[in-house]
């Protein structure tokens, strides 16, 4: 592990799950000052440290690991990386407000279409908050430990605050943040429009990730089955015609290369499934409430995802 450089920035960790323990622990081999906030699984991370297992970068151990139990505890951050679920982003506010140092940066690195609107009106208008979409595939098989299936990338894009008028400024944020990142090894992009990522990340995760809950299966298995495909394809689709209803131009190529690159990819579960199967709520608004009653404010109507988001909500609400 490299040491700490004096003017390194101090990095939060907002929720210690599969994304934030991955990006938290790479930050961390990297030499920066990274503090972790966690909520069941304290105790255990406090004594064993973080693990991650990754086809990608072989096993990684960060021990010790400067773990909190109450954001209170925590020293004032320059970069709070959010990995919690959008479902508890309302709750959020005052943590974040607590463990901001002055013009902090906030990065929700979330699945979902603005999911920073909830947050922003209760956040102190200074911050500043960006969206970060992870391309990647993790999740928790343990207290503390985290399976790394693949990729890694994350974009990044300014939401609003103090520097939401100054586009010098706010490419300069973005730029700090994704440089943060490479030298953690990972890729990362400055994305000029993160309501428009935000949209182009919903291609994959409307199909894949509710699928999976509702057929209780993995996508090797759906992209092997003619109904399935065919079904993924109107569901993307769908997204491509409500993002374009919403201003928001995707590529025609665009969905066919997710479908595409989902073929070349080793079995995956998507993260709502393991929120089905652990029965943590779904994070039914952010992926499909919200981009539903976007696109139906722009006149459209999206049949196909509507079902499966009614689908989806009856099973959530058996499930706890
Ligand atoms: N997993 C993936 O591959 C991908 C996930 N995403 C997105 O990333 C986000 C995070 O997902 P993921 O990492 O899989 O989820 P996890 O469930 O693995 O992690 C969420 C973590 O946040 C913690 N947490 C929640 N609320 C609080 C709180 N108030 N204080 C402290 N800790 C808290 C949880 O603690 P506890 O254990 O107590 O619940 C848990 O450790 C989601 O929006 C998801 O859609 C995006 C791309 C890929
Ligand atoms: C599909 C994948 C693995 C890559 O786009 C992803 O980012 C997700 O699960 O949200």
């Amino acid at each position: 592990m490299t040491a700490v450089a004096p003017h390194s920035p101090r990095i939060g960790i907002i929720g210690t799950g599969a994304i934030g323990g991955f990006y938290g622990l790479m930050l961390a081999r990297a030499g920066f000052d990274v503090h972790f906030l966690l909520r069941s699984e304290y105790a255990a991370v406090s004594a064993h440290g973080l693990r991650v297992n990754s086809k990608v970068h072989g096993t990684l151990h960060l021990q010790p690991v400067q773990a909190y139990a109450r954001a209170a505890d925590m020293p004032p951050c320059d970069w709070l990386l959010v990995g919690t679920k959008s479902t508890g982003n309302l709750e959020l506010a005052p943590t974040l407000a607590q463990v901001a140092a002055p013009d902090a940066k906030v990065v929700l690195l979330q699945n979902g279409l603005d999911v920073e609107d909830s947050l922003r009106e209760h956040l102190p208008p200074s911050l500043h908050l960006l969206g970060g979409l992870c391309y990647i595939g993790v999740h928790r098989s343990g207290p503390g430990v985290v399976e790394h299936e693949a990729l890694g990338r994350v974009n990044l894009g300014y939401h609003s605050g103090a520097a939401a008028n100054d586009e010098g400024r706010r490419t300069a944020i973005v730029e700090a943040g994704a440089a943060l990142f490479h030298q953690a090894g990972i890729e990362s992009q400055a994305m000029a429009n993160v309501h428009q990522a935000r949209w182009h990340k919903l291609v994959w995760n409307v199909p894949f990730n509710g699928l999976s809950v509702l057929l209780k299966t993995g996508t090797t298995a759906m992209m092997a089955d003619e109904s399935s495909r065919e079904l993924i394809q109107a569901l993307m689709a769908e997204v491509v015609q409500a993002a374009h209803a919403c201003g928001h131009d995707i590529p025609a190529s665009y969905a066919g290369q997710m479908f595409a690159m989902t073929e070349t990819m080793d079995d995956y579960l998507p993260s709502m499934y393991h929120d089905y199967m652990h029965k943590r709520p779904l994070e039914l608004a952010a992926i499909y409430a919200r981009p539903l009653s976007a696109a139906r404010a722009a006149g459209c109507e999206l049949p196909r995802m509507r079902a499966l988001y009614q689908a989806l909500s009856f099973i959530d609400r058996h499930n706890r």
